[in-house]
């Protein structure tokens, strides 16, 4: 079922075309990867679909709907962007895991945090850890199990591997894999040669245009 389509999608920015008529449909539990130069603009297609900018031309669907009718919270819970730099907030960990649970009016389950904790190898312990004690990788990793927390329907990850430690990276690697295998969409950024292994879908941009759109052995 097509869950995201992009129809002749721009964005332009003080007259500098970044985006041009990109054409796709993404299907629902496909992972897709998007490569390419830089300043090809991978990011703000992934930041037009995580509606965090608004197209200047076309229109981009989910599930059928024009996003730009939908409401932008629920919109942000079905459909999660992770940043390359993680977005690390308040003093500790539990700070961070707590949000998700207080965004939906939830309690707030110690146990479930410390799963997830787990499944990216950091110890229970972490939980009171002050966020400026922890490493670039281990940021990343906490960054990302807040988006997983509740499952979106979409994940959006804009070179989250980039500048990892190898351990880190195999870590969220793993991580990626399994959500994956738990049936949530994936479109992710990168320029990384394992993690591009991992796409069944590859696009390619090259100044703001999709120029190769390819399933793995196609
Ligand atoms: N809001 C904006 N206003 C003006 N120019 C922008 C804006 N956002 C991005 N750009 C420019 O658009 C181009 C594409 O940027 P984008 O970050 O999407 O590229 P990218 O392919 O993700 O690059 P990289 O691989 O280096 O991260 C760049 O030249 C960038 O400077």
């Amino acid at each position: 079922m097509a869950l995201l389509t992009l129809e002749s999608v721009g964005f332009e920015s003080d007259s500098q075309r970044i985006v041009s008529d990109v054409d796709l449909v993404i299907e629902t539990g496909e992972f897709v990867t998007i490569t390419g130069p830089s300043g090809s603009g991978k990011s703000t297609l992934l930041k037009l679909l995580a509606s965090l900018l608004t197209p200047t031309g076309g229109m981009i669907c989910y599930q059928g709907k024009d996003i730009e009718t939908l409401s932008p919270m629920l919109y942000r819970r079905e459909v999660s962007y992770c940043f390359q730099q993680p977005d690390l907030f308040g003093l500790t960990v539990r700070d961070n895991l707590r949000f998700p649970f207080e965004i939906r009016q939830a309690d707030f389950s110690e146990e479930q945090a410390i799963r997830k904790l787990q499944e990216v190898d950091l110890p229970a312990a972490y939980l009171d850890k002050p966020v400026t004690q922890l490493s670039g990788g281990e940021k990343q990793r906490v960054a990302l199990i807040r988006h997983l927390l509740f499952p979106p329907a979409v994940l959006l990850l804009d070179e989250v591997t980039a500048g990892l430690d190898a351990e880190s990276k195999q870590v969220v690697l793993t991580l990626i894999r399994r959500v994956r295998g738990g049936g949530t969409t994936i479109v992710a950024v990168t320029h990384d040669a394992q993690e591009l292994t991992e796409a069944a879908r590859l696009i390619t941009m090259e100044e703001g245009r999709v120029i190769h759109d390819e399933s793995a052995g196609s």
